[in-house]
């Protein structure tokens, strides 16, 4: 219980807004349940009072002041269950906007290297399921729970005015009943968080699986990835079963030790109906109230399981919350020029050191190649450039400021990006393209894919440049996307160019018309690129050599060949890969 109180006040913290309403609402509730119960106590006071229990003679028109105090308590606590509602709801939802609000704004400041392809899945299970569970309870779940504990303790409050003794026999079993409840709590918690740890990898593991459904067709792996899934729902099936078999325990020991107060409480009264100290009425009271006052208490262990998810879900989100964010630079206006330089830079993704003391410069308006082998570190080395990551060691400056003292909107309205993976979106061509600079006109747009080689194959499209193009443009070929990509950065017009170069994998026709569209995007500008096939960067005004997260070579492509080094190498092995080719 504790544990929920301090997830519910984080995320009140957390979302910035006032739970005033939600308190109000809260309130509103508990009054409602005190009408709920009052009838019970007013019984029993006006019963007491006259014929046959008590001294005083029921008169003709006795009934109509209880009627009427009975038909004001039903409409109070239907105007309180009202009002209690709609606050709640309504403060529920209030808060939960601001706490999701708070999140995305999180979300858009992290550095852009957390969104790695592999928590893709993690975060959308997490800003979806772990976030509605957040509005439930702030919509019903806490108003439930606070209803089923508020009517015992305003029933003993009254039953300890009325005989403290009978209420003391009702209420003796309720510590070790909520001592046990609390052994099932911690059991329950410790038991879910490697459950929950079970289902977000396999619901990682059904996006990968949906995601790659092609590629493992193909290849004929469809099953055994299924067979995994499989394993992976068998060990939570198993896991689940384990905890609700000894969870599920506990939970019953609470109830038969609370239901066990009853048999207390007729055993006191009996006792005492003996020894000619307690009147029938009020043992016709307490054991009408006995049940009532049990209902809700069994009720919250059924809450249990919604609050273990609660307090789950919270320490996902705050997990998140607590992701450093990108440190955002003061400086608001552009650099004064535009050459990049790399000192003595350091990286690494956790233990893994990637990039080892680089230092290099870019000259304004010169293109830089960077070739390497596979893993070398060659995207790292861009991505440090757009801030995906801030370098451990080192630093990188552009037009000779810092990075890390420029804002991040300055430094992005300073960069054209062209990467292999492209990322469309589902609307028009206009709208994907478009995304490079908001507000081009309709002709700026069409003139940027006139420019990139687009214009052809977007003619061809059912609708031109208003076809939708598919969730991730998933109807054009990779070739396509790319060109769409280069129209877009046409379109920012940016000074400074990250290029990762992806003619490799498409066909002739596409890499010389990409290769058109990137000579009209290089033009002008600061570029570095990444080249996998080292004919297109010949003219490259310089080429560093990575290998190892180290930079072993730099120069022309003339003076690497005659240095005879590991350029010389890749130049070789790729001459030898395509001299059979050109010969066919
Ligand atoms: N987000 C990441 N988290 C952890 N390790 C990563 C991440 N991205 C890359 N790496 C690792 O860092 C090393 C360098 O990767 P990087 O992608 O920079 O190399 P690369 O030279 O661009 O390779 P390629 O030419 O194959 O694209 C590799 O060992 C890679 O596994």
């Amino acid at each position: 219980m504790a544990d929920f109180v301090q997830a519910s006040l984080r995320v009140i913290r957390a979302s910035g807004h006032s739970p005033a309403r939600i308190y109000t609402g809260l309130a509103l509730h508990v009054a409602e349940r005190a009408c709920a119960i009052a009838p019970y106590f007013l019984a029993w006071f006006w019963l007491s009072r006259s014929a046959p229990f008590g001294p005083g003679v029921a008169g003709p028109w006795a009934w109509v002041e209880p009627a009427a105090w009975l038909v004001l308590l039903v409409l109070g606590q239907m105007l309180l269950s009202y009002l209690g509602q709609m606050n709640n709801f309504l403060g529920g939802y209030a808060l939960t906007i601001a706490y999701r609000g708070r999140l995305i704004d999180h979300l858009q400041r992290l550095p852009l290297g957390v969104f790695g392809r592999q928590r893709i899945g993690h975060l959308a299970s997490v800003m979806t399921d772990d976030v509605k569970r957040m509005e439930d309870v702030f919509t019903h779940l806490s108003a439930e729970l606070l209803a089923s504990i508020s009517v015992p303790l305003l029933f003993a409050a009254m039953l300890v005015w009325i005989d403290w003794r009978l209420t003391l026999a009702l209420l003796a079993t309720w510590p070790l009943a909520l001592a046990a409840l609390n052994g099932a709590n911690r059991f329950f918690l410790a038991r879910g968080v490697r459950k929950q740890k079970l289902f977000l990898e396999t619901s990682g593991l059904i996006v990968e699986f949906i995601g790659g459904l092609r590629t493992l067709r193909l290849f004929h792996r469809a099953q055994a990835w299924l067979q995994g899934l499989d394993a992976r729902f068998a060990q939570i099936r198993q896991h689940s079963m384990g905890a609700e078999a000894w969870g599920g325990g506990s939970v019953l020991v609470y109830r038969i030790v609370l239901e066990g107060g009853l048999l207390l409480l007729l055993a006191v009264a009996g006792w005492l109906i003996a020894h000619a100290t307690l009147t029938p009425l009020t043992w016709l009271l307490f054991v009408l109230v006995a049940c009532k006052v049990l209902d809700p208490l069994l009720d919250a262990a059924a809450y249990l399981v919604e609050l273990r998810a609660l307090v789950q879900s919270e320490t996902r989100l705050q997990q998140l919350l607590d992701e450093p964010v990108l440190k955002e630079g003061g400086r608001t206006e552009a650099p004064p020029g535009f050459a990049v330089s790399y000192r003595h830079v350091g990286f690494g993704y956790g233990a893994q050191r990637v990039l080892h003391d680089i230092s290099f410069d870019v000259p304004e308006q010169g293109v830089t190649a960077i070739v390497g082998p596979s893993g070398a570190g060659k995207s790292t080395l861009l991505e440090l450039l757009a801030r995906f990551y801030d370098p451990q060691e080192g630093s990188i400056a552009l037009g000779g400021v810092d990075l890390r003292a420029l804002c991040s909107d300055t430094l992005y309205r300073q960069l054209g990006f062209v990467f292999q993976d492209v990322q469309l979106f589902d609307g028009s061509v206009l709208e994907n393209v478009r995304v490079g600079r908001e507000g081009a006109s309709d002709g700026e747009v069409i003139e940027a894919c006139r420019l990139a080689c687009c214009d052809a194959f977007v003619q061809r499209l059912p609708d031109g440049y208003a076809t939708r193009i598919g969730e991730n443009g998933q109807q054009l070929s990779g070739g396509e996307r790319q060109r769409l990509s280069i129209a877009r950065a046409l379109l920012k017009d940016a000074p400074v160019l990250l290029l990762d170069e992806a003619t490799a994998s498409v066909d002739a026709q596409s890499q010389h018309e990409i290769q058109q569209a990137l000579s009209q995007l290089v033009a002008g500008r600061t570029v570095i690129m990444i080249a996998h096939r080292l004919p297109t960067i010949r003219h490259a005004d310089q080429i560093l050599v990575l290998d190892q997260g180290r930079i072993r070579e730099r120069g022309t492509h003339a003076s690497l060949l005659a240095q005879g080094g590991l350029y010389a190498q890749l130049w070789r092995a790729q001459e030898a890969m395509a001299a059979p080719l050109d010969g066919a």
